[in-house]
């Protein structure tokens, strides 16, 4: 499997953000897209999600399932947690396997896996930026996609979350998957860089 983008142009708000950008992961890799505040790192995310339409250029997922779109085959987990607060741990996450489809996991078993099995039955609203974080990534899990594209994922991990993260993501990538991953931290795992220039 092959993710690539050809000459993209990105423009927000009638300014442009960057142009005439390639990019290129294949199944194992890990794209870790750095550079300063403004530089259009959470924009090239949303623009692989599918979520902003470049101005120019086009990004392609070569040898995924040809009937399903890229946005359709791709996790997209923002820098800000999208969680219901008055839903309970268990709750949100089956929202979110409902709502992606798919195969499913079993979100007992996901919660696990992130550290939250103890909290499944809590608003969400109650959770630590770490627990809330550790939630999001569990979306990662209960639905299996190849394509993840993550914003800041390890902001707000403690170091066994981090830990924990690392394994989930090789894991992801021994299965064949990719990563796409925005950060100002090292991620603590093997990665090509994507570096994005200042504000154009
Ligand atoms: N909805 C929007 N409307 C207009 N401009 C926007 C919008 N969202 C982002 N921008 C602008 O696009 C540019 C790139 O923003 P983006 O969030 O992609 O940068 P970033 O590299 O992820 O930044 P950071 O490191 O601070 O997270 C910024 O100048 C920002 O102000």
């Amino acid at each position: 499997m092959r993710l690539s983008g050809r000459q993209i142009s990105c423009i927000r708000g009638g300014r442009g953000v960057f142009a005439g950008l390639d990019f290129e992961a294949s199944s194992g890799d890990v794209l870790a897209v750095v550079g300063p505040n403004g530089s259009g790192k959470t924009s090239l995310l949303r623009l692989i999600a599918g979520l902003l339409v470049p101005a120019a250029g086009s990004v392609l997922l070569d040898g995924g399932e040809a009937e399903r779109t890229l946005p359709e085959q791709a996790h997209y987990l923002g820098h800000r947690d999208a969680l219901k607060p008055a839903l309970s741990v268990r709750e949100n996450l089956s929202f979110w396997r409902d709502f992606l489809g798919g195969a499913a996991g079993d979100a007992e078993q996901c919660l696990t896996a992130v550290g939250l099995g103890h909290a499944t039955h809590l608003p969400a609203a109650y959770l630590s930026a770490g627990q809330r974080r550790r939630l999001s990534i569990a979306r990662l899990l209960v639905v299996r996609r190849p394509v993840w594209l993550l914003d800041e994922p390890t902001s707000a991990l403690d170091t066994a979350g981090h830990k924990l993260f690392v394994g989930i993501m090789r894991e992801h990538l021994a299965s064949g998957g990719i990563i796409v991953a925005a950060t100002h931290t090292p991620l603590g795992i093997e990665a090509r860089e994507l570096r994005m220039g200042g504000p154009a």
